[in-house]
């Protein structure tokens, strides 16, 4: 990362130039000294209670202004230390401004040699120093997991060291839990550079020192209760080639060896067989099964059975079946590991890094919960877990390639229609287009009845040279579930907002008033948890009501306290900033 505090002044100017007959800076120690010819001091003025003054006799002569130089005659003492005093003034400015351009000067030159060939220097500049103005506060283990039925969020993966060998800038900031904040570099018409910073709100935002257990815990985990709960529950990734998608659902990478005990596919299995112990569902004859297959363009193939090619059909009352599909009954998680390798090997056989299918295709892995019935065995719920194909490769449909072009083309509708189709689950009672693509077809369970529920995770690389896939990306995940990032201002030093004093009133008066009201709530619920204490104590209690009011009071709570969590902290920000 970067290694200097970069100034405010060195971001905004250019390279430090200096006035013509001024010569280079003068070091910082001189800093309010005199220039030497005026601390000649002539012993006729010396004894008029000046402490600098110029002797017309001297040889180091000033080559400027002499005039305003020239020894007083006709003044009253007070007034003949005038202009000298002024002379002295403009010297003790001069100097100043001097030293601040040899600090400036200093930090760049130290900037640039550390980023030397970085045709981005200046805008790394730029992003250190808005960085600098930020309060983090990102997403903690401790946050509250919000109980959604679309949830949409981001994760921003490191730079990697292909990435720092050319000397990528990193222009993802992550600021807080929901908002992330891209710095696109772009030009004025008369070449000055600057950043158009974009904010986006989601769901979470999961910066580069998350790992997968993290985004796990706030996207998939609280999806697990509904495959148990008669529910569809799908997850995808979504993103750019390279961004992180299959590290992220299949498992971390090690070089070219993956982990596929830290996946979000593992993570699931694993919550998956908890439930199952659970004494709500362990008598329920519950059955648990996985399949594994991949989408690309309109094909199917089952990469539990060697890649073999299979169909998909629908029947009049529009339930699709992938027909001869592989599901493998599981009993332990070590089964479903060994499913998800097997299917991962599958999927990248044979490929090469110049031509990858992996990120041409849609992986999807299912695990099913089946209900032991006479002789049928319904399924009660399903958990769809997708590692979709590189969005890049849709928006390329311009590729000279006729094979890459239909590719493309495919991916985007593909991508275009699933997005439809999670608005529309999103929006009751709006028709699911899900007959767009292949993809929406199979997964057509997933976006209807009450109980489904989705959650997208849009994965981004945090280069340079990856910004416009980035913003890509992003606009899409916004659309899926527009959250609206118009408080964004209020996290970031430097906005107007903070310019008024009006501004910081207002904020007190609301936190005062917050205040009274936070207690006034705490009471209510300290109360409310003491009257319960009693009544569970027993043992012998209504729990289904216990549990609702119990949820209630705390999701109350939590949602007035994340309120004048917001309103500190803007009182706080605007008062630093003061
Ligand atoms: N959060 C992360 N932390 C560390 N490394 C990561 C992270 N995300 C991705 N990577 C690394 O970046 C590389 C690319 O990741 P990955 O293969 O998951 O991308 P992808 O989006 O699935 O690409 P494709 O569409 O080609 O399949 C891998 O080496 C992976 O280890």
């Amino acid at each position: 990362m970067f290694p200097y505090v970069v100034s405010e002044r060195a971001a905004n100017n250019g390279p430090t130039r200096y006035p013509e007959n001024e010569g280079a800076p003068l070091s910082k120690s001189r800093e309010s000294m005199p220039p030497a010819w005026l601390r000649t001091v002539a012993p006729e003025t010396e004894s008029k209670n000046s402490r600098y003054s110029y002797s017309p006799r001297s040889n180091q002569s000033p080559s400027r202004s002499p005039s305003k130089l020239r020894k007083p005659t006709n003044y009253r003492k007070d007034e003949k230390s005038k202009p000298l005093k002024e002379i002295a003034l403009i010297a003790k400015n001069r100097d100043e401004r001097r030293a601040r351009q040899a600090d400036e000067k200093a930090v760049k030159d130290a900037i640039l040699s550390a980023e030397q060939g970085n045709p981005y220097w200046e805008f790394l500049n730029m992003i250190n120093e808005y960085r600098h103005n930020i309060e983090f506060q990102p997403l903690r283990e401790s946050d509250i997991v919000v109980d959604n039925q679309i949830t949409v969020c981001v994760r921003k993966r490191p730079l990697n060291d292909k990435e720092y060998g050319k000397k990528e800038v990193d222009v993802i900031t992550v600021p807080t839990k929901d908002i992330l904040i891209v710095h696109e570099p772009k030009h004025k018409v008369d070449l000055t550079k600057y950043l158009d910073n974009q904010h986006f709100r989601f769901d979470y935002v999961f910066d580069e020192t998350c790992n997968n257990e993290l985004v796990y815990n706030f996207t998939a985990k609280p999806l697990v209760k509904t495959i148990f709960e008669g529910g569809m529950a799908t997850c995808f990734a979504y993103g750019q080639t390279g961004s992180g998608k299959t590290h992220t659902m299949g498992g971390e990478f090690k070089g070219k060896h993956q982990n596929f005990n830290n996946g979000i596919y593992a993570y699931v299995a694993h919550d998956v067989f908890r439930y199952l112990q659970h004494s709500k569902y362990k008598d329920q004859n519950f059955c648990v099964s996985a399949s594994f297959f991949e989408i690309y363009g309109k094909l199917v193939f089952d990469l539990l059975a060697k890649k073999e090619r299979l169909k998909v059909l629908e029947d009049g009352k529009q339930v699709v079946q992938v027909v001869g599909l592989t599901e493998k009954v599981v009993e332990r998680v070590e089964d479903v590991l060994e499913l998800i390798q097997r299917g991962s090997h599958e999927r990248t056989s044979g490929q090469t890094s110049a031509n990858s299918n992996s990120s041409r295709s849609h992986a999807v892995f299912q695990i099913i919960i089946r209900k032991f019935g006479r002789n049928v065995k319904n399924v009660v719920g399903k958990f769809s877990l997708i590692d979709l194909a590189g969005n890049e490769r849709g928006a390329d449909t311009f590729k000279s390639n006729r094979q890459t072009r239909i590719e493309g083309g495919d991916i985007n509708k593909s991508l275009l229609a699933l997005k439809e189709c999670i608005r529309a689950l999103g929006k009751k009672g709006t028709h699911c287009p899900f007959r767009g693509s292949k993809l929406t077809q199979v997964l057509r369970d997933s976006f209807i009845g009450e109980k489904s529920r989705t959650c997208m995770i849009a994965l981004i690389s945090p280069g340079v040279a990856s910004c416009e896939h980035s913003l890509n990306t992003l606009r899409y995940a916004d659309r899926v579930k527009e959250l609206v990032a118009n408080d964004v201002d209020e996290l970031i030093d430097g906005s107007n907002a903070f310019n008024e004093d009006v501004d910081v009133s207002s904020a007190e008066w609301d936190v005062l008033e917050n205040k009274d009201a936070s207690l006034e709530m705490i009471e209510g619920f300290h109360s409310q948890a003491i009257k319960w204490r009693e009544v569970t104590k027993t043992g012998v209690y209504d729990k289904l009501e216990f549990s609702r009011h119990w949820r209630n009071m705390c999701t109350e709570l939590a949602d007035f306290m994340k309120g004048s969590v917001a309103k500190a902290n803007k009182f706080n920000l605007l008062l630093e900033k003061k």
